[in-house]
């Protein structure tokens, strides 16, 4: 069974349409990634799977039950983008009040010890967390969504707004989850970020599913991108234009073209006849980083920007 399924989910606030009828199945012992710019539905997707946010329209599950019901709020554990906290309470108690609503009895103590340590806070443990940095912050959110030990982690951009050091401490607990078994949905607004551990990924823009699969497939299906910088770039792009092993190209002014090149092998030797043939110099080529640019240039086709 899935650990989470939703059908046409939808949410509006009025005339904005902030989630535009998303069909999700995420597997379970999966680790999924919901990447999306600012603005395109995430948040609110997550807030209806963990019954905070009532959808317009449609449904979802959660192992099989319905969203909001206690039956599957007992499945899952969800960390905020924005965790709020008693920030006057040390971690260890915070933990312990949390694991007491949720009613776990027995060995709370020991459960809590154990996160403290996993979540690398043992050391802060009985300070107050008003004086926790960001990643300590975070790294408690995740703590507190995972106290009754639930098979599914719905986390809300667990990196976003921390310095590399911060974030590379989340990146090593994600991966440490999915040694364990754990489904993680999990948001990012930065493709690569998540690149490291996820196996599958649903891409969302405008509130709507852009593409979904395995992260190898995704990946596969995309543009390398290329800036290239030359004597004449206005006449190199209209040749690069009518070139077969190129999507499309953009002038970026003193950047120079931004190239979508749809065939790899092809472009390099392309390039350089039609430069040499029209007698135009190449200052420079490179290629870019092309997870992240293919990324970004997905969203803006599917909004037709350029
Ligand atoms: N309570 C609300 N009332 C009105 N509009 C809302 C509300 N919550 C979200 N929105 C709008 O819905 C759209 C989707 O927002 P959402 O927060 O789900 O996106 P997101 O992908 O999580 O973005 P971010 O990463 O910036 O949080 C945005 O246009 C947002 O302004």
């Amino acid at each position: 069974m899935a650990a989470i399924e939703a059908t046409n989910l939808t949410k509006h606030y009025g005339d904005i349409k902030a989630v535009r009828g998303i069909d999700l199945t995420v597997e379970e012992g999966s680790i999924h990634g919901f990447v999306g710019p600012n603005g395109a539905g995430k948040s609110t997707t997550m807030g209806m799977l963990v019954g905070v946010v009532t959808p317009t329209v449609g449904e979802a599950t959660i192992g099989g039950e319905p969203v909001g019901s206690h039956a599957a709020l007992e499945q899952l554990g969800y960390a905020p983008q924005k965790p709020v906290f008693y920030e006057s309470m040390t971690a260890r108690s915070y933990l312990q009040y949390i694991g007491k609503v949720a009613g776990l009895d027995g060995n709370l103590s020991g459960r809590v010890d154990e996160l403290l340590v996993w979540l690398d806070l043992a050391d802060a443990a009985d300070q107050p967390i008003n004086g926790y940095s960001g990643g300590m912050k975070r790294r408690l959110g995740l703590a507190q969504a995972m106290v009754h030990d639930p098979d599914l982690l719905i986390l809300d951009e667990p990196t976003a707004e921390l310095d590399p050091q911060g974030r590379a401490s989340i990146i090593k607990t994600l991966r440490n989850l999915t040694d364990q078994g754990k489904t993680v949905f999990v948001s990012s607004h930065v493709l690569a970020e998540l690149e490291q551990f996820i196996e599958r990924v649903t891409i969302i823009n405008d509130g709507q599913v852009v593409m979904s699969g395995p992260l190898s497939e995704i990946t596969a299906g995309l543009l390398e991108t290329y800036t290239v910088k030359s004597t004449n770039d206005q006449q190199l792009q209209d040749l690069l234009n009518n070139c077969s092993s190129v999507e499309s190209v953009e002038v970026n002014n003193e950047a120079g073209l931004t190239v979508f090149v749809e065939d790899q092998d092809a472009f390099p030797i392309d390039l350089t006849t039609i430069a040499g043939d029209a007698g135009i110099g190449l200052r420079s080529v490179s290629r870019e980083d092309g997870l992240e640019t293919a990324f970004l240039e997905m969203i803006n086709q599917e909004t037709g920007e350029t």
